[in-house]
């Protein structure tokens, strides 16, 4: 054997949901090293429900055969235990969709049936140090429910997924602007992951100009808002099936700069909020936040006017409508 340059560290990455549309979007640039950078080997577990192992196999022979020099393992599993073995990096993508005549409380629960119980294996199998990402919706709610049911493992660790709202509100600026997304700075989205969220451009800046002296009012809440909000669906509508490959970019972008840090400029995520901004103590929201030495921090003193604090209320009101029905049901512990 010649000898290896191979890098000398390697995480274990677990995917839930892996046979899934944003899983096959995921999973190949996880292991191309975009998400941990070019020093990082990564062990790849691939969890699903039974009738689907067989096509995340198939993914598996996909990615053998991309010959990802830092990709030394994928396994195959649908057991919660064994998927989340020594995970340092959880990815919970698998969620149960909503159906025709699917009322919001049965969603609630039939993913409560599967955040409670992967919660649970992550706090009894996963390393010390795992950092999880709750990408399945409804996300907030989902990782709140996964936090309740790891006691051992301190509840920053639990994110949701907003950064697909932060990049769609870096794209529709860049456009409304002619400029491009590394020239903003200062966007913030708050609250859920629905079409309550609240894209934020009071402190934007674009090229060090404020934004709000760019663009006029009319155009943030008639058009950028509602855009933002609703883009999900919008992309459903175009294309017929749901985000896939953006959100896969934005998953590989929280998790990088939570674990590697963010450059200079803050993001927005679903972190636990501390109470930050009036956002009740607990609740898994999206806040402006930072991240150095692997954790992130909500960014701090930021100015509220009247119009952004109504519209972060309303955001917020929902995910204590959905923590109390989740806490109704049962499945906050
Ligand atoms: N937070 C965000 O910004 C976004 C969230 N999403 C959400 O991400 C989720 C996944 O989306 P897609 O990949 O398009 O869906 P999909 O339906 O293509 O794939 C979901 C996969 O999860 C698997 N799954 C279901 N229950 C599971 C369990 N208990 N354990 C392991 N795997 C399980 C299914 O077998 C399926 O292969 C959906 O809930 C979707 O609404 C989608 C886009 C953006
Ligand atoms: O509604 C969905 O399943 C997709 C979604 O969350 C988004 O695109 O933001």
């Amino acid at each position: 054997m010649p000898e290896s340059a191979a890098p000398p560290h390697a995480m274990t990455v677990t995917v839930t949901g892996a046979a899934g549309q944003i899983g096959y979007a995921l999973l190949f640039r996880i292991a191309s090293g975009a998400m941990l950078g070019p020093d990082t080997r990564i062990r790849l577990k691939l969890l699903e429900i039974p009738a689907a192992v067989r096509a995340a196999e198939g993914t598996a022979l996909e990615l053998a055969d991309c010959a990802f020099p830092l990709l030394d393992s994928v396994d195959v599993t649908d057991s919660a235990a064994a998927a989340f073995d020594g995970a340092h990096v959880a990815l919970l993508v698998g969620a149960r969709p909503r159906t025709a005549g699917m009322e919001r409380a049965d969603l609630l629960a039939a993913n409560g049936g599967i955040f409670g119980p992967q919660g649970r294996a992550i706090n009894d199998h996963a390393a010390d140090s795992v950092r999880i990402l709750v990408v399945g919706n409804p996300a907030n709610t989902n990782a709140l429910i996964a936090a309740a049911h790891a006691p051992d493992v301190p509840s920053d660790r639990f994110t949701a997924m907003t950064r697909l709202d932060h990049n769609r509100a870096l794209a529709q600026l860049a456009i409304k602007l002619g400029c491009r997304t590394e020239e903003i700075e200062g966007v913030t989205v708050w609250g859920n992951h629905s079409a309550s969220q609240y894209p934020d451009l009071t402190h934007a800046t674009a090229g060090g100009q404020p934004v709000p002296s760019l663009v006029d009012e009319e155009w943030i809440e008639g058009d950028f808002i509602p855009r933002v909000a609703k883009r999900g669906a919008e992309v459903i509508e175009v294309r017929g099936s749901s985000s896939a490959a953006s959100a896969a970019s934005a998953a590989i972008d929280h998790v990088r700069d939570w674990v590697l840090g963010t450059p200079d400029r803050w993001t927005s995520a679903g972190v636990v909020s501390d109470g930050s901004y009036g956002v009740p103590e607990g609740l898994v929201s999206s806040f402006p936040v930072r991240s150095s030495g692997g954790a992130w921090e909500i960014v701090q003193g930021l100015e509220v006017p009247p119009f952004s604090r109504e519209r972060i209320d309303t955001s917020v009101a929902e995910l204590e409508a959905e923590r109390d029905a989740v806490r109704e049901l049962g499945l906050l512990g």
